[in-house]
């Protein structure tokens, strides 16, 4: 490797499947102020559904870090991942009511249950730590990346997705994603082949799903 890390080594490598989830046509659907307001708030009500299978997900990583890893500062990392999903919780509900999305009688949409039954697959404790890590930072980054080309000054999104774009595109997210990328790369470093192998199709499928859910969510 030439002094980069696993992850960034195979964002490159899988390149453009990388690009189909953070340039999906609905996010530049956003960012060219050509949305269409019924596949929004789909992919709204969906993803709060998602949110919360995400947060036992994230819970599942935060036992695997205790139990793996001696290192304190991922305790710290993970945590502040768990404390802003509560947030995310609130504003979804917030959102919901603003755009007239009724949470509680909503279904999930098939590609939304395929993306729960990978993270709840990703959950078990056989699971190693690394390829937990490897999915948890991928399916944030690529919120991260997505949002964050909505809020670029060449951006045309509308006022009323800014919001929207900022939960996910701030810089402190993005700094919390360079956080999560360090301890999937420092644990990748030690990994065996094998483990390395499965973290790297944990990254492919994760980005696979993510595909799927936006798709989903353009109808
Ligand atoms: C589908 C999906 N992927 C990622 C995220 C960011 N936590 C999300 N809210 N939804």
């Amino acid at each position: 490797m030439d002094g980069k890390g696993t992850v960034a080594t195979w964002k490159d490598k899988h390149r453009r499947m990388y690009d189909q989830a953070t340039r999906h046509p609905f996010i530049m659907s956003i960012r060219d102020g050509a949305v269409d307001y019924s596949a929004f708030k789909r992919w709204l009500g969906q993803d709060y559904i998602f949110v919360r299978q995400f947060i036992p997900f994230t819970a599942s990583v935060i036992i695997k870090s205790c139990k793996h890893s001696d290192e304190e500062s991922d305790m710290q990392v993970l945590l502040s991942g768990i404390s802003s999903l509560n947030d995310e919780i609130s504003w979804f509900k917030t959102q919901a009511q603003n755009w007239d999305v009724h949470l509680h009688s909503l279904v999930p949409l098939q590609a939304n249950l395929n993306y729960c039954k990978y993270l709840e697959s990703l959950m078990e404790p056989e699971v190693d730590y690394s390829v937990a890590i490897t999915a948890f930072w991928a399916i944030e980054a690529v919120y991260q990346e997505s949002f964050a080309q909505c809020l670029e000054s060449s951006a045309k999104t509308p006022n009323e997705l800014i919001e929207t774009c900022q939960r996910w595109g701030n810089a402190g997210f993005g700094d919390y994603c360079v956080s999560l990328q360090r301890i999937a790369d420092r644990c990748l470093k030690n990994a065996s082949s094998d483990v390395l192998s499965k973290a790297e199709e944990t990254f492919i499928s994760v980005l696979q799903h993510e595909v799927n859910f936006w798709n989903m969510s353009s109808g």
